[in-house]
């Protein structure tokens, strides 16, 4: 069975089709980019997998249930991550306790953010930790590390609820192309150990044509191609809506530089 199955997916706003009638599957242990312009629909789609958006006509099923209608907490729990961005509340503590928070939170505990040396899922924190290679930074503030440092936390915080489909947006984004191709590995390797799937949008075709299994093409709301990366490559009707662009397959941003 596939672990995410969308049909006819579709959102307005307004006057605008937004995402149209976008269906596609997923299966288990793909690594699925969803790429496309500036306002093609790619996080829209997003945020209706994760009900953050009621879709106005289509369906979307995890492992054969219904998501549409439920709520993105539910959706969570029901095995859907998503990387975020830490925020500025996140950023005042260290790097081991953003993690517990994570594992308090999925477990429905309460977090005392009065008592530091609290010992909840501090070894599973750990274990984390160790995942990502980051465990010599546990006792670090987050407003101290690297960026790509936070990167690789927030996997880890993503990783938290024990997801069976991970959704990123955008990834690397705000990344030097060394890192970008180092964090993607790391997610790969990660994805590939634990059987998760993933879902991803990327602007950086290095990363995406590096490691997605297969490629979704959108374009204005549609869905133009789906294929391998050779074939996403020789797609004409790609080509064009890139070159359109501006963006030429093969460069990557650092050549434009
Ligand atoms: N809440 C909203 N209200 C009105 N229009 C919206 C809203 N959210 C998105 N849109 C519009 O819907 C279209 C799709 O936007 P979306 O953010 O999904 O594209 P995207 O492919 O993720 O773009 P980007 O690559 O720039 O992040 C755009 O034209 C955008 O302006």
């Amino acid at each position: 069975m596939n672990v995410l199955e969308v049909r006819g997916l579709t959102k307005r706003f307004g006057g605008l089709v937004a995402v149209d009638d976008v269906s596609f599957d997923l299966g288990k242990g793909e690594f699925l980019a969803l790429i496309g312009p500036n306002g093609a629909g790619k996080t829209t789609c997003f945020n209706m997998v994760n009900g953050y958006l009621r879709p106005d006509r289509g369906e979307v099923r995890l492992n054969g249930q219904d998501l549409i209608g439920v709520r993105p907490r539910k959706i969570v729990r029901m095995g859907v991550g998503r990387t975020f961005q830490i925020t500025r509340t996140f950023l005042s503590m260290t790097v081991i306790e953003n993690i517990q928070m994570a594992l308090i939170s999925h477990h429905r505990r309460m977090f005392d953010m009065l008592s530091r040396a609290t010992r909840l899922y501090r070894d599973e924190a750990e274990a984390l930790l160790r995942l990502v290679s980051m465990e010599d930074q546990a006792g670090r503030a987050c407003s101290e590390l690297a960026y790509g440092d936070l990167k690789r936390l927030e996997l880890a915080v993503a990783l938290a609820p024990d997801p069976t489909l991970l959704l990123m947006d955008e990834p690397t984004a705000g990344m030097a192309p060394s890192e970008r191709v180092a964090l993607m590995e790391l997610t790969a390797k990660i994805v590939a150990d634990r059987g998760v799937s993933v879902l991803f949008t990327e602007h950086d075709m290095d990363v995406v044509f590096a490691h997605a299994h297969r490629i979704l093409v959108l374009n204005r709301g549609g869905l133009i191609a789906e294929g391998t990366g050779e074939e996403i490559r020789g797609n004409p009707l790609v080509q064009e809506v890139y070159l359109g662009g501006g963006t030429v397959f093969g460069e990557s941003e650092a050549d434009h530089a």
